[in-house]
């Protein structure tokens, strides 16, 4: 279970946006995707979820080119939390979680023991339970965030790709998701603005500027005051956390 990019460029409107980008995810690892405003994050996502094509290179699910795939077996294995994840129908929570079960339907229907059990895990796992009557129209942003979340994981899919899930999160839930996602038996792709998060919840990071990567590695090798000054024009300090050992980023103000 690997999603590997290879050499993945893309322009577009007459630009670049990616630029000959590679990096292979391992299973059940959680990869975290940093950079800027801009840098190509949620383009590498769609691209890694075979939404968007690119010009060059590309995408394998176990070594297999993901643009070869039809669309319904790729979701089967890899579920996507975009960044504005919405619904035209005032539906309810437990419907939009439904939805997850979708690609497992064959011609022949669905596993419904199968479904309302994929259903009621993702609930329960997310913190969702209580909501699932509830209408979509009423709920706060971090609930629909954390909806769509439990939707992506109905899905039980093998590949998770999630574009910044902490938005709209209070501390607690954003706490609560991202060690989620690591305990999940998944291999992830998160998308972070967070750099704190980032060293306490991924594996590895992966850092885009401009379409490219600037730094690979795991959060303590990558996140530290030379990265954050040139990427983010930032000043800052890091140290490692006395507890975990982790890097911890103070921000200076500009
Ligand atoms: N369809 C498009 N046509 C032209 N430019 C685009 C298109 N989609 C994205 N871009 C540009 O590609 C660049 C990368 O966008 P992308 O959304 O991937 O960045 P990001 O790192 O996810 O940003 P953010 O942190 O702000 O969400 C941006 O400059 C954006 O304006």
């Amino acid at each position: 279970m690997t999603l590997s990019a290879e050499r993945i460029s893309l322009s577009l409107g007459g630009r670049s946006i990616l630029d000959s980008v590679t990096f292979a995810a391992g299973a059940g690892e959680t990869i975290g995707l940093l950079g800027p405003n801009g840098s190509g994050k949620s383009t590498l996502l769609r691209v890694l979820a075979g939404i968007r094509r690119p010009d060059s290179g590309r995408v394998e699910l176990d070594g297999e080119d993901v643009q070869g795939m039809r669309r319904a077996r790729i979701a089967r294995r890899i579920a996507v939390v975009s960044q504005h994840s919405d619904t035209e129908v005032d539906v309810t929570v437990e419907d939009v979680v439904r939805l997850g079960r979708i690609p497992h339907r064959g011609i022949f229907g669905s596993d419904e023991a199968g479904d309302a059990e994929a259903v009621e895990a993702a609930l329960l796992a997310t913190g969702t339970d209580g909501l699932r009557g509830r209408r979509w129209s009423t709920l706060s942003g971090g609930e629909r965030q954390r909806t769509q979340i439990a939707r992506a994981l109905a899905q039980q899919p093998t590949e998770l790709l999630l574009d910044e899930p902490t938005n709209h999160l209070d501390i607690a839930h954003q706490l609560d998701i991202l060690a989620l996602v690591r305990e999940l038996p998944l291999t992830s792709v998160v998308a972070l603005h967070d750099l704190n998060l980032a060293a306490m919840f991924c594996d590895r990071v992966i850092v885009l500027e401009q379409g490219a990567v600037v730094a690979a590695g795991t959060p303590t090798e990558v996140i530290d005051e030379s990265l954050v000054s040139r990427v983010y024009q930032v000043k800052a300090t890091v140290t490692a956390d006395p507890t975990d050992g982790y890097p911890t980023v103070r921000y200076r103000p500009r």
